[in-house]
């Protein structure tokens, strides 16, 4: 099927122009599509989390399919990963570094289709964090360009598979075709309902909250709110997790026996389960995701209470 049958007929020149949209968000204007504006978002924020659960359908297909004691009912609703050990699985066999990526991208493919069996409703992936900049530029060059590839290539699978993408971080760094394809692979998905796969890319979570920040004291600045409105859920409408209904991972996965956070999504990891599997990314299979739910299934949360 050609590819630019997926893509929404909306050609992105006609997306909004920063100019049409409210003043005060015009140096905001980080992504090409148009944020929401301060106040609907609040409003929209609101109505969208009414029902939640109802958003996301379930294939008669995916009842089937779990795996022996893990249970349906305590599902994670999102799961996090942090996609590590990618140069290392390739060194490890004399590959280039491009093979381990390569293999990584596979590994990804892999577990998006066990969330969407699974009943799993958001997975997010740190696919380039804001410091991964500082990679040598052939490295940098060769993840951009399995960006692209990637979202181009599966672009008939979300499609038909009903699968969401949505894509957080500093995109203006971006290369512009990048940047482009991006946009229009969450417009075109963004109706889909089954699964939603977030992808982290020139993201972390100290730019989160920067830009959250900021965005607020430009609110307060033009009178829309007093700084003392300024609360934990109009944090949470300004994150860059306000694309999901479920914007809390339950469960984040870190591979490669590395026990770090780096910099991931560090508001809203707040009272996640973390789990560190030894496996490197590109082994990371049906096996250890499912050691890592059985794991997550095992714990009490208390969330401090
Ligand atoms: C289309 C799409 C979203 C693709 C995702 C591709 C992918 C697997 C990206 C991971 C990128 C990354 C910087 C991983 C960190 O570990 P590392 O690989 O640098 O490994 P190391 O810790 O062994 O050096």
């Amino acid at each position: 099927m050609p590819f630019s049958l997926y893509f929404s007929p909306t050609p992105l020149i006609t997306a909004p122009s920063p100019l049409s949209k409210p003043f005060f968000l015009v140096p905001y204007y980080h992504k090409l599509h148009a944020p929401k504006s301060p106040l609907c978002s609040s409003m929209e924020h609101a109505l969208t989390h009414q029902g939640k659960q109802e958003a996301f359908d379930r294939r008669p297909e995916d009842s089937q399919a779990l795996p022996l004691g893990l249970r349906r009912d305590a599902m994670p609703s999102h799961v996090a990963v942090i996609m590590d050990g990618n140069r290392r699985w390739a060194r490890l066999r004399d590959l280039p570094v491009r093979s381990g990526y390569e293999a990584g991208v596979e590994s990804l493919r892999k577990i998006v289709e066990i969330c969407c069996k699974w009943g799993i409703k958001v997975l997010s992936v740190f696919a380039f964090s804001s410091d991964n900049w500082f990679r040598p530029k052939v490295e940098v060059e060769l993840l951009m360009s399995l960006f692209e590839r990637g979202m181009q290539e599966d672009t008939g699978i979300f499609s038909r598979e009903n699968i969401r993408i949505s894509v957080i971080g500093d995109l203006t760094k971006l290369p512009k075709a990048l940047q482009e394809l991006m946009v229009n692979l969450e417009e075109a998905t963004k109706n889909n309902t089954r699964f939603q796969l977030i992808v982290a890319v020139s993201y972390s979570g100290h730019y989160d909250v920067v830009q959250a920040c900021q965005r607020l004291a430009l609110k307060a600045k033009c009178g829309l709110i007093e700084p003392s409105d300024i609360n934990v859920s109009l944090m949470e409408q300004e994150l860059e997790t306000n694309c999901t209904e479920f914007p809390h991972p339950d469960l984040l996965i870190r591979t490669s026996g590395e026990f770090r956070i780096s910099n991931f999504m560090l508001w809203q990891l707040a009272y996640t389960e973390l789990f560190f599997s030894q496996s490197l990314w590109p082994d990371f299979g049906e096996a250890e995701f499912l050691k890592a739910l059985l794991a997550f299934q095992q714990r009490q949360r208390r969330y401090g209470v």
